[in-house]
This record gives structure tokens, C-alpha cells and sequence, in this order.
């Protein structure tokens, strides 16, 4: 699936490394996995009355004020801490600081759902770690059906990422059940939550639908879930990267409490 619009140059950097990677990786066996799952995380999320996060581990990106440099481990900890329902962690490594080393220690040390958020374009992509999730994203794979495929023949659970409703058609044409609808358009890199409010009713009701991209408030958070997201993807509120020495598991709380009506301190 290719958009016409041009991408980013941040982005294009992105994809050729990945490009290069994937060349690097094309001789390892299948990786098998035995995988947390994630609709039971979010079921176990709204019993407990946490709005179901998905707490992103990135210490920096392109869009980023900066980079923090905390242990992996201690900021995913503090994400579970302050009822992250799963893990998020970048390993890209060339714009957002990150590594398939990271993944290994924070899956070892947490007990919920860790996704890998990379820019895999190919099969051979998939072999480098074990996760519980799998992001695909719609708009950089050419063969996106074969690709759910082989995220779930490894055990995987694929989460395909689409940014507008084409992107979600061929989502679901490729047998999606988990989609995140990203908020931030990879052309200019500027988040829009009117993107998931526009795409998100075009879902079938039986799809996991997540909103990725530029949450920061409990405010954004109760705008998201009106308008269907079952979990939400947040990053840089969380990792504040700008701050740099704030409370990742404090981030966290406000954002999972944020439909908390007694929790009126963290309402704003
Ligand atoms: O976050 C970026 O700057 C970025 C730039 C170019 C491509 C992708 C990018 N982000 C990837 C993501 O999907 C986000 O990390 C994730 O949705 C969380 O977003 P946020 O809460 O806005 O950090």
C-alpha cells in the first residue's frame, strides 16, 4: 500500500535503514512465541477501571524536544505502576534511541502485553526478537494480508497502524482485528485527533481499535474514547521528554485514570 504524498524526510531516513536491516536479518529462523494477550489485558484494564494504555517506551524521536536517557526497565516498570495495560517499545534505532536488547529486558521484567513498534517491511523483519504484539504499518508494506499472516504464524498478535479510511479498508481486507488509527500524518509529521474521530466509524464493531498519536491529556483521552477507541497508544505525554525529569508512573496515572469521576485532581 502506497500513499501518493511524500513522506517526511525524517521518515525516508527511517525506511532506509530499515531497508538495510532487513537485509542484515534475512538468514534467522522463526522466532515462536508464546504471547500475553492483549484483549485480556484490556478486558482486565476496564474491570479494574484503568482506561486501557498502551505506555510507549521512546526515548526519543524526530519529533522529540529530547531524549531521555532513564533505564528502559525502570520506566516500564513505572508505566505498569501507574496501570499501563501494555508496553509499547520503540527498537528503531537510528531516530528513536531504541533496541531489540531493550524489548528482551523490559518483556523479562514486566507482566502485561509489549509491543514492538518498528518499521518492518518484510518477513525477514520479524525474527530479530520476541514480542507479544507486532506493529505492521499499512502504508510501507506491499503484501500487507501475507504479512498478518506471518506475524501470526510466529505467534505474534499483529496490530496493523492505518492513517486514513483506504488504509483501514485494506487493513481489514488483510484480515486485521487489532488497528491503530495513527493521529500523526508521516507527510509532515503533525497530529490531528480528528483523524481517529473521522477513520474510527468506518470499523467494524468486533475490531480492536486503538488511538495512536498525540494523546497528552485526560482530556484527549475521554475525546478518544468517545469516539471508540478501546485502548490508546501514547508516548511522548508519557516519556515527556522535554521535562526530562518528570514522573513517568505519575504520566502514566492520569492518562488511566482519566475516566476516574472520583479522581477529580486528574480530570484537567
Ligand atoms: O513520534 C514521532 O516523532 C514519529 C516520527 C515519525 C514517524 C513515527 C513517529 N512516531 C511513531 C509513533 O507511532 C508514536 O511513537 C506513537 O504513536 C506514540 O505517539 P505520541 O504519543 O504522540 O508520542
Amino acid at each position: 500500500m502506497n500513499s501518493e504524498t511524500a513522506l517526511a524526510p525524517a521518515v525516508e531516513s527511517i525506511l532506509e535503514a530499515a531497508r538495510e536491516r532487513a537485509e542484515d536479518s534475512r538468514d534467522r529462523d522463526n522466532v515462536s512465541v508464546d504471547a500475553r494477550s492483549f484483549p485480556d489485558a484490556i478486558a482486565q484494564a476496564e474491570a479494574d477501571g484503568r482506561v486501557p494504555v498502551i505506555a510507549e517506551v521512546k526515548p526519543t524521536s524526530p519529533t522529540a524536544d529530547g531524549t531521555r536517557p532513564d533505564d528502559p526497565v525502570e520506566l516500564a516498570e513505572a508505566m505498569v505502576d501507574g496501570g499501563a495495560a501494555a508496553i509499547s517499545v520503540l527498537t528503531e534505532p537510528t531516530q528513536f534511541g531504541g533496541s531489540p536488547e531493550a524489548l528482551t529486558r523490559i518483556r523479562d521484567a514486566v507482566d502485561v502485553p509489549v509491543l514492538r513498534k518498528d518499521f518492518v517491511l518484510a518477513e525477514s523483519g520479524m525474527d530479530i526478537v520476541d514480542a507479544d504484539l507486532f506493529l505492521l504499518i499499512a502504508r510501507f508494506v506491499d503484501d500487507l494480508e501475507g504479512l498478518v499472516t506471518a506475524a501470526r504464524k510466529r505467534g505474534f498478535q499483529p496490530l496493523v497502524e492505518v492513517h486514513d479510511g483506504d488504509e483501514l479498508e485494506a487493513a481489514l481486507a488483510a484480515g486485521a482485528e487489532i488497528v491503530g488509527i495513527n493521529n500523526r500524518d508521516l507527510t509532515r509529521l503533525e497530529v490531528d485527533l480528528e483523524t481517529f474521530e473521522t477513520v474510527a466509524p468506518q470499523a467494524p464493531a468486533d475490531v480492536t481499535l486503538i488511538a495512536e498519536s498525540g494523546v497528552s491529556t485526560p482530556a484527549d483521552v475521554r475525546r478518544m474514547r468517545a469516539a471508540g477507541a478501546d485502548a490508546l497508544l501514547v508516548g511522548s505525554a508519557i516519556m515527556d521528554h522535554g521535562a526530562g525529569e518528570t514522573d513517568v508512573r505519575e504520566n502514566t496515572r492520569r492518562l488511566t485514570r482519566a475516566e476516574d469521576a472520583t479522581d477529580s485532581e486528574h480530570q484537567t
